[in-house]
């Protein structure tokens, strides 16, 4: 399995470009919270840990992790000045097919916005069989996706940066 024996909190900051002046945008699904207040929790302190100030980032909630496409689509057209935005969810398997169709949808969604718009959206979206998993990933024994996902928005922001000219 991809995570197991990996950790998601441990990246190398020497790799990691200092972010301080980049803007970020996080939307946040409130579906699981208890799930994705830690992956928050997680991206707002390693984006803080690389240099990015306070005031640099602004946070939106969504009422489920499907809603993350539009809130996303909305915050980039809303602040045209952010680098990059981390779309946060936590979509867990119940009885039937639902969850399915709302992870491919999430995926999809998400991708095509970093197809359609100039900004790169970070999925940051766990889609676990059960609980236990999802708390294994946001904080727990496998470590946090929600730093890896601000490591990998610094990153994107830096590339477009970079590639501006
Ligand atoms: N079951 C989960 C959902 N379901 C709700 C959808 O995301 C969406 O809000 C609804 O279908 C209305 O459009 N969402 C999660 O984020 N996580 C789940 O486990
Ligand atoms: C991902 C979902 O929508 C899922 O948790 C809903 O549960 P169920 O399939 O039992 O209705």
């Amino acid at each position: 399995m991809a995570t197991e024996g990996n950790n998601l909190s441990e990246y190398d900051k020497n790799k990691v470009p200092n972010a301080k002046e980049f803007r970020f945008g996080i939307v946040v699904s409130e579906w699981n919270e208890n799930i994705t207040e830690g992956l928050f929790q997680g991206a707002y302190e390693a984006l803080k840990a690389n240099g990015v100030l306070d005031q640099s980032i602004w946070r939106w909630n969504v009422p489920g992790s499907f809603e993350l496409i539009y809130g996303c689509k909305k915050m980039v057209e809303t602040y045209d000045m952010l680098d990059a935005v981390i779309a946060i969810g936590s979509v867990i398997e119940g009885e039937t097919k639902h969850f399915d169709f709302v992870c491919q949808g999430v995926s999809q969604g998400i991708k095509d916005l970093n197809v359609q718009q100039d900004i790169p959206v970070i999925f940051c979206v766990l889609t676990d069989q059960n609980m236990q998993q999802a708390i294994d990933r946001s904080g727990g024994k496998h470590g946090n996706k929600g730093t890896e996902a601000a490591v990998a928005a610094i990153k994107m922001a830096k590339l477009r940066w970079d590639a501006r000219l």
